[in-house]
């Protein structure tokens, strides 16, 4: 593990502006922040524009652009083989240097938010200030309440989500200025000003989803102005009085809120976001992406496929009938999930990170769901090698996130894709607010037919 000195050194090497940040205010410590940025493309753009930085073969184009170096992202950067890094610090950096709630240790989703878009490492202070300005901003309009209200229970939790999100539109400030006419150097303010609207309003909307599914009738207390984001969400979730469990959802969602810019539901935000789309519309696109079984929804599939296991072959299991289980999976033709990853070639630190926080508590150690989660991950890499097909045969994060909320009672997990999604907002929207801050034009890369490629070949 790195020393706190170390991590220090590695948080002031960010540059002068990006030591421990002082009294200021999140819009402050980003207005300070923004002109090097500014200045850091503009250098860029004007020495190294025609700088080669990769080759395209064509198995990236008709392999889902793996590979290609193609975006800019700023909060976090990911490598194939140590995981991701927020502005340059690892999990374990981030897990020693950044606040945690009032009698909590887990870093909470108003630290990490703050680190990934200023590259500062928040005082405890300006902490309890941002959890106190998103508590203040958090009530639902009532015509959101009542859209949400309307859905029928059997439609997905994530459906109802990505709805919700859109509506609030109605309210997005950055949509009512580019109506007036605003300047190009004032998007970012709008932009900020619409992400911490819509990250203080997720816990209200997304626990609203999981009362109406799963406890209709049920009353929802208001937002505490004394707890932070999570906190909040946790109480809503009926969840408040278990510290466990909501320390653990204030790990998970720091953790799964930033991951790099490629992955499908980050990069549909920006995709949106680019079309100066209001940050309500494009985080919503990014919800649907998320809710693919390939990305974010592999929570969910993970448990009901570890379940499925338990119903078929019993908790008490040898790893050799857990070999069996896994191959007669892959032999009907689907895929392990929770295993592989589009660039990850080593287990996913978050992964780690997870199984840390069980391995520190007797009551996760004796639970029987998370006791098989653990043996499948001692025998899945090996089967997964010998199948041959799957470029990384270790454990994504999605591997473990679930099960503890189901040790814990949170045992819904068609709703579990919806607790990634509060989380996913905190590094998708920070990039939306740099794009605005930076400038970044409109996406849009050039496709080939097969014919129109077969012809660039020759
Ligand atoms: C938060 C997140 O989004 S993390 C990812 C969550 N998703 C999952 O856990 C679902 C299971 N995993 C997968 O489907 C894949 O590993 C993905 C989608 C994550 C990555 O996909 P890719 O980058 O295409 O993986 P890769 O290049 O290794 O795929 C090569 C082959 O191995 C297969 N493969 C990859 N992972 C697995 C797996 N877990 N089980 C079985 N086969 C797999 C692919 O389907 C592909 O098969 P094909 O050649 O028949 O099309
Ligand atoms: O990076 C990816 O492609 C998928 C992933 O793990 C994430 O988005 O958290």
């Amino acid at each position: 593990m790195l020393s706190r000195t170390r991590i220090l050194g590695s948080v002031s090497r960010l540059g002068a502006s990006h030591r421990f940040a002082s009294t200021k205010s999140l819009k402050e410590t980003l207005q300070e922040v923004i002109p090097g940025k500014q200045a850091q493309l503009k250098k860029l753009k004007a020495e190294h524009a025609q700088t080669v930085v990769g080759d395209v073969k064509v198995e990236n184009i008709i392999g889902g652009m793996r590979g290609i170096k193609a975006m800019l992202w700023e909060a976090s950067v990911l490598d194939p083989n140590e995981g991701i890094r927020f502005h340059g610090l690892s999990i374990p950096d981030v897990q020693k240097v950044l606040p945690a709630a009032p009698g909590g240790k887990e870093i909470i989703a108003e630290s990490m938010l703050w680190l990934l878009l200023t590259g500062q490492v928040p005082t405890e202070a300006q902490t309890r200030q941002l959890s106190r300005e998103l508590a203040e901003k958090g009530d639902l309009p009532p015509f959101v309440e009542k859209l949400i209200d309307s859905f029928p229970a059997t439609l997905h939790p994530m459906t109802q989500l990505g709805m919700g999100v859109a509506a609030l539109n109605h309210d997005s400030l950055f949509q009512a200025a580019y109506e007036k006419g605003m300047k190009k150097t004032e998007y970012w303010t709008y932009m900020l000003d619409d992400c911490i609207n819509l990250i203080a309003r997720l816990p209200a909307l997304a626990a609203r989803i999981y009362r109406n599914v799963y406890n209709p009738g049920t009353p929802l207390p208001a937002l505490n102005k004394d707890l932070d984001l999570v906190g909040n969400y946790s109480t809503l979730l009926g969840f408040g009085d278990n510290h466990s469990l909501t320390e653990y959802l204030r790990l998970y969602i720091a953790l799964h809120g930033d991951h790099e810019g490629g992955n499908a539901s980050a990069h549909t935000a920006h995709l949106v976001g680019s079309t100066l789309s209001d940050p309500y519309l494009a985080y919503s696109s990014a919800l649907f992406a998320l809710a693919g079984p390939l990305h974010g929804l592999a929570n969910q599939e993970v448990l009901r496929w570890q379940l499925a296991m338990q119903a078929e072959i019993g908790s008490d299991v040898s790893h050799e009938q857990i070999k069996e289980y896994l191959w007669r999976t892959l032999k009907s033709g689907q895929v392990v999930p929770g295993y592989g990853h589009g660039v990850l070639r080593n287990p996913d630190p978050r992964f780690t990170a997870l199984q840390e926080f069980c391995d520190a508590r007797p009551e996760l150690q004796e639970s029987s769901i998370i006791q098989l989660v653990k043996k499948t991950y001692e025998v899945a890499p090996g089967v997964l090698k010998e199948h041959g097909k799957t470029k990384n045969p270790y454990p994504n994060v999605d591997a473990t996130s679930g099960c503890v909320l189901y040790h814990y009672g949170l045992k819904e997990f068609k709703y579990y894709t919806v607790i990634f999604g509060v989380s996913r907002a905190l590094g998708a929207l920070t990039q939306l607010v740099w794009s605005r801050a930076l400038g970044l034009p409109i996406e849009r890369p050039k496709s080939l037919s097969m014919d129109a490629l077969e012809k660039l070949i020759k």
